[in-house]
């Protein structure tokens, strides 16, 4: 497993509040936690943004971390990520936080120390643009947005 160094921000994390574990030995996801003084409502529309009381420093740019909706939360109750997924560089070093966006019909209270999404740590390249006139042909070439017919 890869070392990623993390500072625990808030007194709460490592005490009431647990460090982000994998769940079952194939959990791609690390649940993260509100670390919020007190429960929280979400209304039907809105976005709040939610400490998680840790930074991680990934310090590799061959890597990243993706935070990505929980499919219970989402799917039941709405709750999703105000900016779809959120994308952590390897050289940020603040607070995770957790944009959630209640895009459902009904209130919903985030209690204190709720699994709210799930940090997915991902490979990345970094890529360095060559300028070219021209692309040797692909068979898609610049066929796009469903060229390809639906069945
Ligand atoms: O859900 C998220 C998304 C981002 N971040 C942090 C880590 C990330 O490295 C940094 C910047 O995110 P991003 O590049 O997506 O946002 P930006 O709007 O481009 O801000 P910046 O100008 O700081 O890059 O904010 C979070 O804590 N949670
Ligand atoms: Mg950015």
């Amino acid at each position: 497993m890869k070392k990623i160094e993390l500072k625990i921000l808030d007194p709460r994390i490592g005490n009431e509040l647990p460090l982000p574990t994998y769940a079952t030995p194939g959990s791609a996801g690390l649940d993260l936690r509100a670390c919020i003084d007190q429960d929280l409502e979400l209304k039907p529309g809105e976005t709040q943004l939610i400490p998680t009381g840790i930074a991680i420093y990934i310090n590799d740019p061959s890597l990243a971390a993706t935070i990505l909706p929980r499919s219970g939360l989402g799917h039941k109750h709405g709750i999703v990520l105000g900016n779809l997924v959120g994308l952590i560089d390897s050289d940020y070093q603040g607070q995770l936080m957790v944009s959630c966006w209640n895009r459902g019909d009904t209130t919903f209270t985030i209690t204190q120390g709720e699994r709210i999404a799930q940090l997915v740590f991902v490979p990345v390249v970094q890529a360095e643009f060559e300028l070219v006139e021209e692309f040797a042909s692909s068979e898609r070439g610049e066929g796009g947005f469903g060229h390809s017919g639906s069945h």
